[in-house]
């Protein structure tokens, strides 16, 4: 279970609530149909939660900022910006080698370790908003919108507790 970051959840009420997840204060707590995992395992009691600020707005903007003063947008072309962010994902992925499966909170890290790793995840992140800031795409709400389709893709009620493709369900 991943540690919690320790702060009070902070948003303002503009939650945009799953059907299996409801954050109050900061944790998680699940249905109540979803209480007893699959493999008998306890309810997760709380979940890890990220501070709301900056938001992908704000991270586009100030990346826009940063290479505005570099005069680098000549180079933040949308295939540029593809390959440095695989780039990065390589990075995140090198982290990772090696090391067999790794529990959620990742016990066995030092903090060294996990703070080269907030490094590299944020760079995936700088570079997949400026992405899509490039193809126009408007992240917040495109996220909206793939989310409604993963449910209706996926509904709770037919695939609990199976992690199976949306093409093998036969019904
Ligand atoms: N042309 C560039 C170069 C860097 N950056 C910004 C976005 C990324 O957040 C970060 C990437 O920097 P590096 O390419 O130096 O990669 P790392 O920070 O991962 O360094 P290293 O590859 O040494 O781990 O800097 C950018 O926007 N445009």
């Amino acid at each position: 279970m991943m540690a919690t970051n320790g702060k009070e959840a902070q948003n303002g009420g503009d939650d945009v609530l799953t059907d299996t997840a409801v954050v109050v204060n900061g944790a998680a707590t699940e249905a109540s149909s979803h209480s007893q995992r699959q493999n008998g395992g306890p309810e997760r009691a709380e979940r890890f939660t990220f501070t709301p600020k900056p938001t992908i707005e704000d991270i586009r903007r100030m990346q826009a900022e940063f290479t505005d003063e570099r005069d680098w947008n000549q180079f933040h072309q949308p295939r540029n910006l593809l390959l440095a962010m695989v780039g990065e994902v390589g990075e995140v992925a090198e982290l990772f080698q090696w090391r067999g499966e790794v529990a959620e909170g990742l016990p066995d890290w030092t903090e060294s370790e996990r703070e080269h790793l907030a490094h590299e995840l944020s760079d995936v992140l700088i570079y997949l908003v400026e992405l899509a800031e490039k193809c126009r795409v408007d992240l917040p709400q495109a996220v909206l919108r793939k989310m409604a389709l993963n449910r209706l893709k996926y509904p709770a009620s037919k695939v609990q507790g199976s992690a199976k493709k949306y093409t093998e369900y036969k019904d």
